[in-house]
């Protein structure tokens, strides 16, 4: 079997896939420039090669060295406030930095491709589950980004036959794996369960509810958190489906159930058997009000059955590891 090439292998999402990809039996190779990674979160006996996606040479090489057949693309930046104040940032580091190595993939032949994309593609969809048929209406440079990326992954397999790939829209990802190998380590991460479990721990003073008046039973808004280790698996979904010839997809990753800030909030008290501080703050601009994950197509397409949907095993696992 061929090997799997992990960009952005020495972060959150993509430590995870390297622990599945591992645990399938399959030989990983990361890629990362460690900008906001951690070398700790993976196996000290996977090989990683530290350098920037968007050098051609140096990945073309890789690829080639490595006999590399499928890259899982997790490396780019992630923080959408970020992404408004400096757009560039996001059309370099994740829009022009994908179509560098895309066309690296086209040059030495590797013909499988599996993105990370997201639900900000969406916007603020109309309809409370988002199918991938819902409208795509990005409201953040962010989103921009990554829809970019899907176009262009669009565009180059149907110009190039050999080339088939899977962009993964993540709902709200969080969690950390089960056995405490891997977690959340994102600099500025702005993530609620995240800061929910700092706060919990006396990191942070207080937990704001971003916006306590949306047209929602509790009045905060409603998202769908997908464990990072059934996305994990999710990907090796993917994997399997492009090595047995599947054709290109775009698939939902959620669990197509959704939590408002106050639940998770509370399973935070309950996992951390006390209450944390919170206080009322205004909205968050460009927050939509709800966003769950119509998921059947990727539970249908590539077979996946999540293992861990249970917002307590979530926030438990996340804040097991904000205490290591
Ligand atoms: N965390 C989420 O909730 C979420 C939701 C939707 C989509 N995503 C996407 O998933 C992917 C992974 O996100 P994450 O949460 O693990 O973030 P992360 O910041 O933990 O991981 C990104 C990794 O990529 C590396 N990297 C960044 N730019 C690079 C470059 N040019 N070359 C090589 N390495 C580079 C970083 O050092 C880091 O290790 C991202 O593409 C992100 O947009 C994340
Ligand atoms: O301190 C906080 C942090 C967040 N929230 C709220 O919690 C919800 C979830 O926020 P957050 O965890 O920041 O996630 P999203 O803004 O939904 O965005 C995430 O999910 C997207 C996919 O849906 C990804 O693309 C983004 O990278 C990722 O940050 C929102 O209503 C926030 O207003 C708070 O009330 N207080």
């Amino acid at each position: 079997m061929d090997t799997v090439l992990v960009t952005g292998g020495a972060g959150y999402i993509g430590s995870h896939a390297v622990l599945a990809l591992r645990a399938a039996g399959r030989a990983v190779v990361v890629l990362d420039d460690l900008s906001t990674g951690d070398r700790n979160l993976i196996p000290a006996d996977v090989p990683m090669i530290v350098g920037d996606v968007a050098d051609t040479d140096r990945t073309g090489a890789l690829l080639r060295d490595h006999r590399i057949g499928t890259v899982m693309h997790f490396a780019g930046s992630i923080i959408v406030p970020e992404s408004v104040a400096d757009p560039l940032k996001y059309y370099r580091n994740n829009t022009a930095a994908s179509r560098s190595l895309i066309e690296t993939c086209i040059k030495t032949g590797v013909g499988r491709f599996i993105f990370s994309s997201t639900a900000a593609v969406y916007g603020n969809p109309p309809t409370r589950m988002v199918t991938e048929q819902t409208p795509v209406a990005p409201v953040s440079p962010y989103g921009w980004s990554k829809l970019m990326t899907e176009q262009m992954l669009a565009d180059v397999a149907a110009a190039h036959q050999a080339f088939r790939y899977i962009a993964l829209r993540y709902f709200n990802v969080a969690g950390a794996d089960p056995q405490g190998r891997a977690g959340q380590v994102t600099p500025n991460a702005t993530h609620l369960i995240k800061l929910a479990c700092e706060t919990a721990l006396g990191r942070r003073k207080v937990l704001n509810i971003f916006g306590s008046d949306y047209p929602t039973p509790d009045g905060t808004c409603i998202r769908d958190y997908i464990h990072v280790s059934d996305l994990a698996d999710a990907h090796v979904c993917a994997l399997n489906h492009l090595e047995k010839g599947g054709n290109s997809l775009v698939l939902n990753c959620g669990y197509g159930r959704g939590y408002s800030v106050r639940q998770v909030a509370e399973a935070v008290d309950r996992a951390a058997g006390r209450p944390l501080p919170k206080v009322e703050a205004p909205r968050r601009i460009g927050d939509p009000v709800e966003l769950v994950a119509d998921s059947t197509r990727l539970r249908d397409l590539l077979g996946w059955r999540p293992r861990v949907d249970d917002l307590d095993l979530i926030v438990s696992h996340a804040l097991a590891w904000e205490r290591r």
